[in-house]
């Protein structure tokens, strides 16, 4: 597809001009106001099976740094919540921001975090590949996790140490047996809502479930990911990965529903 970034000239503002869909009726992320979305007490809890979970690499793709997962079975899922039926995690990547500025994509009542993490999943029920999931309106499920400074994260600590293996766009290393289930915050309280991929092709695909709770980075934590680099080991001018994520997208009458009071 066509070239994007975070840029001034192919970040988030110009990617209409070659996806039109960015300026659809439920693209994301969103800035949540919890006062005004919906209590629905009919929502079942998520349940998240990731137990026999088998990553397999941690790469650049120039966008994030993205840990990918075997998906041929239902070994590791989500379902429960908004969902009628069980999801397979296919990835899991981040979005995060420059030195001590914002970095999350959704936000709640403006409030930004320094990072946010996503777990991307596919209605392999419905669908028979993930790339024909991804641009269907039940196709995706992703399970965003805030992350705010403070002390850092022991689990998380497997992942920034992994980061200088795949500091170029295009780098790929081996990253197996790592189980995102330690990465979950205590408790799974969450607001769900209809929305897209927050990058091109920004398909209308997603079924959001953001967590309330936030888990934790320290701040080398965050300065390991802005370690990352936009660019290729052969591009001379080196680009830091950072400020990589969207701005909140109008809601365009959705609703946001919530599973806590
Ligand atoms: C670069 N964009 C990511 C890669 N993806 C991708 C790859 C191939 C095809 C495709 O659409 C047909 C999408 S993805 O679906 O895994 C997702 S989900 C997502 S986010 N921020 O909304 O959670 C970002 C990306
Ligand atoms: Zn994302």
């Amino acid at each position: 597809g066509h070239k994007w970034g975070y840029g001034e000239e192919d970040g988030p503002s110009a990617w209409h001009k070659s996806y039109p869909i960015a300026q659809g009726t439920r693209q994301s992320p969103i800035n949540i106001v919890p006062e005004e979305a919906v209590y629905d007490s009919r929502l079942p809890a998520i349940t998240i099976s990731y137990d026999n979970c088998t990553s397999l690499n941690i790469s650049n793709n120039g966008h994030s740094v993205v840990v990918e997962f075997e998906d041929m079975d239902d070994r590791s899922v989500i379902q429960g919540g908004p969902l009628e039926n069980a999801y397979r995690l296919k990835q899991f990547h981040f979005h995060w921001g420059g030195k001590d500025c914002d970095g999350s994509e959704h936000t709640v009542s403006g409030k930004t975090y320094v990072s946010e993490l996503h777990l991307v999943h596919w209605n392999a029920v419905r669908y028979r590949t993930f790339g024909e999931a991804a641009a269907a309106p039940d196709g995706l499920a992703v399970l965003g996790i805030f992350m705010e400074k403070g002390d850092g994260h022991r689990d998380l600590h497997t992942i920034t140490d992994a980061l200088y293996m795949v500091k170029f766009k295009g780098s790929v290393a081996n990253f197996k047996g790592f189980n995102p289930k330690c990465l979950l915050p205590s408790n799974l309280k969450f607001w769900t809502y209809p929305g897209s991929l927050t990058t091109p092709p920004l398909h209308e695909s997603v079924t959001w479930i953001v967590l309330a709770e936030p888990i934790r980075v320290s701040d080398k934590q965050m300065t390991k990911f802005r370690m990352l680099l936009f660019s290729a080991e052969e591009e001379e001018q080196r680009k830091r990965m950072e400020n990589n994520f969207r701005p909140p997208q109008p809601l365009k009458g959705r609703t946001v529903r919530a599973s806590f009071k």
